[in-house]
């Protein structure tokens, strides 16, 4: 089995080392030269994780054609550049593929899920498998314990993605709902991103478990509006990531977030930040279509309000706070 792992950013770099350490012929494909050959010389990968050292057999290049006869193509580039990339791929390949997306998100014009994606633009394509769940790239570098899910319409292609994967470190489950996972993984990276904005403003646990809890009532009801499964939401492509990515301190979108609720405005955010903060264009992406389809999601509407329209975030959470009282779900 012939492994390329895509993007040699935090996370494709993680999962390239944990194909390495379940023995697996890997290489790592990065369009950042300086990247590449940090990992590729120095065994590291320094502008991601400072002081680790990856394992010895990682390789990594900046040559595209290796994916030429891949049997696996794991994709682990920003939701933004998933169609480019999978398009590029594809006049390189001589044989079907099965791609594993590890984006989270929508396209940023057609709204589709990556799964959607990455089907509209690959003709060399077997199956799309989306590997997603709480896994903050720190720790599973560092093999910290960790699951995820295997999710595909093909089950086939699911276990031999799970089978890869797993190891000591790292267990995967399968999944078979990709419209309630892929939601799930999209929409909490928005509300991450408000949770960040509570603590910033300086609000506490009563207040995060309070957003974590009506968040995940938003993405339920969107989800399974869209099409998901309610239960989906309950497992690690819900809750689960949603619970890490809203108190994690590595979280990106966590931290955009408080940087905006310490500043009481997102304008700082829009002029400094380098970072993949995924849940900020998710944020527009599902308001959107929110409103066009009459779906109540008054989180995502906030923060979509302190994002795009110069709300301040204390006047969101207030209105939040004052809207009309309501039955729990
Ligand atoms: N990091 C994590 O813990 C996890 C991330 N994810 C998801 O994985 C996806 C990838 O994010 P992550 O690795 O974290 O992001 P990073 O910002 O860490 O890395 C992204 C990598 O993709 C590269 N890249 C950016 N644009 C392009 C492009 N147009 N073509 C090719 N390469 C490009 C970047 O290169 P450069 O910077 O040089 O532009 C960088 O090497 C995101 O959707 C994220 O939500 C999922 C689970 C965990
Ligand atoms: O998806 C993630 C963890 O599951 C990574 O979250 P951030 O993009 O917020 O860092």
């Amino acid at each position: 089995m012939k492994c390329v792992v895509i993007g040699s950013g935090s996370w494709g770099t993680a999962l390239a080392q944990v194909l390495c350490d379940n023995k697996v012929h890997v290489t790592l494909w990065g369009k950042n030269k300086n990247e590449v050959e940090d990992v590729e010389l120095h065994h590291q990968n320094s502008r991601f994780f400072p002081g680790v050292v990856l394992h010895p057999n990682l390789h990594a290049t900046t040559d595209l054609t290796i994916v030429k006869d891949a049997d696996v193509i794991v994709l682990s580039v920003p939701t933004i550049a998933v169609e480019e990339m999978c398009r590029k791929i594809d006049t390189l390949l001589e044989k079907s593929v099965i791609i594993v997306n590890t984006a989270k998100g929508f396209h940023p014009e057609t709204n589709e899920r990556m799964s959607e994606v990455i089907r509209h633009a690959m003709t060399h394509l077997s199956s799309v498998v989306s590997l997603i769940g709480p896994s903050h790239a720190e720790e599973v570098v560092l093999r910290m314990l960790t699951t995820i899910c295997a999710v595909s319409q093909n089950k086939e292609d699911a276990i031999c993605i799970q089978k890869l994967f797993s190891n000591d470190y790292l267990r995967v489950y399968r999944g078979h709902d990709e419209i309630g996972s892929e939601i799930g993984v999209a929409l909490k990276n928005a509300i991450a991103v408000a949770s960040g904005v509570l603590s910033g403003v300086g609000y506490g646990d009563n207040t995060k478990a309070a957003l974590i809890t009506r968040g995940l009532t938003e993405m339920i009801r969107y989800g399974v509006a869209m099409g998901g499964k309610q239960e989906t939401f309950m497992g690690l492509t819900g809750i689960g990531d949603l619970i890490v990515t809203c108190t994690s301190k590595h979280s990106r979108n966590f931290q955009a977030g408080y940087e905006i609720g310490i500043h009481n405005s997102a304008d700082y955010f829009w002029k400094n930040n380098k970072k993949t903060v995924e849940g900020v264009r998710t944020a527009k992406v599902v308001h959107e279509v929110a409103q066009k389809r009459g779906i109540e999601m008054p989180i995502i509407n906030e923060i979509y309000k302190v994002l795009y329209e110069g709300k301040k975030p204390k006047d969101s959470a207030q209105e939040l706070m004052l809207r009309d009282l309501k039955e729990e779900m």
